[in-house]
């Protein structure tokens, strides 16, 4: 049973929590069960009817009276008084106890799944639907979250149905027990809706991530859409896709509703079945018959809620699903540790090398790299020429440690790198790639990505040496906001801001793919005279198409169609290439 799972969350979120929270449960209903018993002796003493109480009315009225209430009209009122006031207060703490934990059982859920995806291997991450992860994150999530809401909702209506029960057995067992078998019947007849809601779920969770796709892809390629005045394509393919999920949420809506309608006559039905044995066969006492119809009438919306509830449930049963195996998906294929800052990171010596390195991507059978051997020296360029396609980049993922060889063995200093080593590795490579990456952030809080602890010299020095002291002429200066992306500054602004990120980190390797590409002719110049200056300190990978870019490196290396074509010096490369 669903409602199991999301107890089961709940549990493992916090037992003290839980054991709180359904404690306070259990009394708020207790407390209302007894005021309910309560109005029997109430309406008894309205009416001068002093029947003999019998059953759980002798055991409150006794203990009425052992604490001292009067068994009289004003002593009953008080006591009925007292009573709700004790459940309204227990009712207040439910429901900041509950509030409180849902919002922390979410927080959990969504701490797990981010920090597996963070944690999950490289290889994995690029194979995944971006839109699907974060669905999975904000949607979905938030979709889990409202269902522990109903879950518990649920818990509270079967409990407070449980004392009502007791309470109407306690008073007139055959009303009762007729009342229960109806009830049972009428649950059981329905159950066929439930496995309809849980079909529904389904449907309506593919259709919230191809909304969420749509939305993501529409926002990051607004400027294709403009340029291509294809805004109107655009709008119809939004329209059309969340006409789709209006569908299908009305569809659950229409399911409900009719299950609402078929209820409410079955429930009169069931009420008039009752009133009629109540009066007419089992000619029951004036304030027995109508607590029982208070019960009755209290119970039948929450048998209704009880319904509902579980419809809800079992609809987002699928997004649960969704959430476990993408979350265990990416637990599986998580890298030793997350391990931040702590991580020590390796220091070069003399260089690292690969040999016989293929790797090809899951979503291809061609291999990206066959069978590469290559060795990059210390503290010397190495400039990697390819046409598109080649695997320039694949080769970059390699060797900084983000991809893991398919088969063949990087190794720095002779030692190769294992799963663990590579995520220390990884921290002593900086990485430059074309299209650069900025947090929404101020410049400094960008550059403090690569080093917490730099001082305001060092970020100076490092913005310096990346050509970008431009920084300092922005109206904010080293504080201005560089918008979502960086969008608010140029390609070669936010290159150079990148670079600068980069050389704070104070890499071993340098590894500059198309990094100078959006660069004006004057700034490459800069920029390359800088990694030459550098050239004493850093071994450094420069990767690109052009070959002005290329050609002060200390060796060049050619990859075609993921193979080394050719590598030595510049000139011995060079004579033996094609001339254009
Ligand atoms: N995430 C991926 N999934 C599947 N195939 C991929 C992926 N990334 C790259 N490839 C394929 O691997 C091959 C090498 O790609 P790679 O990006 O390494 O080439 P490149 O030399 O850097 O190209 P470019 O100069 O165009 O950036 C290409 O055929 C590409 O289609």
């Amino acid at each position: 049973m669903v409602i199991f799972r999301y107890l089961g969350i709940m549990w493992h979120a916090s037992r003290q929590r839980s054991l709180l929270f359904f404690a306070l449960l259990v009394l708020s209903s207790l407390t209302e069960g007894i005021g309910l018993v309560l109005l029997v002796p109430l309406l008894g003493t309205l009416q001068e009817v002093q029947s003999q109480p019998t059953g759980i009315v002798a055991y409150i009225i006794e203990g009425l009276t052992f604490v001292g209430v009067p068994i009289t009209l004003t002593g009953l009122l008080g006591a009925f008084l007292a009573l709700n006031l004790l459940r309204a207060v227990i009712v207040y703490f439910q429901t900041l106890v509950s509030e409180r934990f849902r919002l922390e059982v979410l927080d959990g859920l969504r701490t797990r799944s981010f920090d597996a995806i963070l944690e999950s291997r490289w290889d994995w991450v690029v194979a995944q639907k971006r839109s699907d992860l974060s669905s999975l994150l904000i949607t979905e999530v938030n979709r889990i979250g409202g269902a522990l809401v109903q879950s518990v909702r649920l818990i509270i209506s079967l409990i407070s149905i449980g004392v009502y029960v007791v309470v109407a057995f306690t008073l007139s067992p055959v009303m009762a027990a007729i009342a229960t078998v109806l009830g049972g019947l009428i649950f059981f007849l329905m159950r066929h809706q439930h496995q309809v809601a849980h079909r529904h779920g389904m449907l309506l969770s593919q259709a919230n991530k191809n909304v969420q796709q749509t939305v993501e892809e529409g926002l990051s390629g607004l400027k294709l859409v403009k340029i291509l005045r294809s805004e109107n394509r655009s709008s119809a393919m939004m329209k059309a896709i969340r006409a789709k999920l209006r569908g299908r949420t009305l569809q659950f809506a229409k399911l409900n509703a009719a299950m609402g309608l078929i209820f409410q006559i079955a429930i009169a039905l069931v009420l008039v079945a009752m009133l009629y044995t109540g009066i007419e066969v089992l000619e029951l006492e004036l304030p027995v018959l109508l607590i029982l119809i208070v019960i009755f009438a209290r119970l039948s919306p929450q048998i209704r809620l009880v319904q509902t509830q579980i419809n809800g449930l079992q609809h987002t049963e699928a997004v649960m699903d969704n959430y476990h195996d993408l979350t265990r998906e990416a637990g599986k294929v998580s890298e030793p540790v997350l391990q931040g800052n702590d991580c020590e990171p390796i220091t070069l010596g003399k260089s690292i090398k690969l040999s016989n390195v293929s790797y090809s991507y899951k979503t291809r059978d061609a291999r990206s790299l066959n069978d590469v051997s290559l060795e990059i020296p210390f503290r010397k360029t190495t400039a990697i020429m390819g046409t598109s396609g080649a695997g320039k980049s694949t080769l970059a993922d390699i060797l900084m440690g983000l991809l893991a060889p398919e088969t063949g063995t990087v190794s720095v200093d002779g030692h190769a790198l294992d799963a663990e080593s590579r995520l220390n590795w990884r921290k002593s490579v900086a990485y430059m790639p074309q299209d650069v990456f900025l947090f929404h952030d101020t410049i400094r809080n960008n550059l403090l990505w690569a080093d917490q602890s730099a001082s305001e010299d060092d970020l100076e020095a490092a913005l310096k040496k990346a050509s970008a002291e431009f920084v300092y002429a922005l109206p904010e200066g080293i504080e201005t906001i560089v918008g979502d992306a960086g969008q608010r500054l140029s390609g070669g602004e936010k290159q150079r801001i990148a670079l600068a990120r980069a050389l704070l980190q104070k890499p071993q390797l340098l590894i500059l793919d198309e990094a100078t590409s959006a660069l004006d002719l004057a700034n490459e110049a800069r920029i390359r005279e800088m990694i030459e200056t550098l050239h004493a300190e850093l071994t450094v990978v420069i990767i690109g198409h052009r070959l002005p870019a290329l050609e002060n490196a200390d060796q060049l290396i050619v990859l075609e169609s993921g193979t080394v074509k050719a590598s030595g010096t510049w000139e011995s490369v060079v004579q033996e290439l094609p001339s254009d």
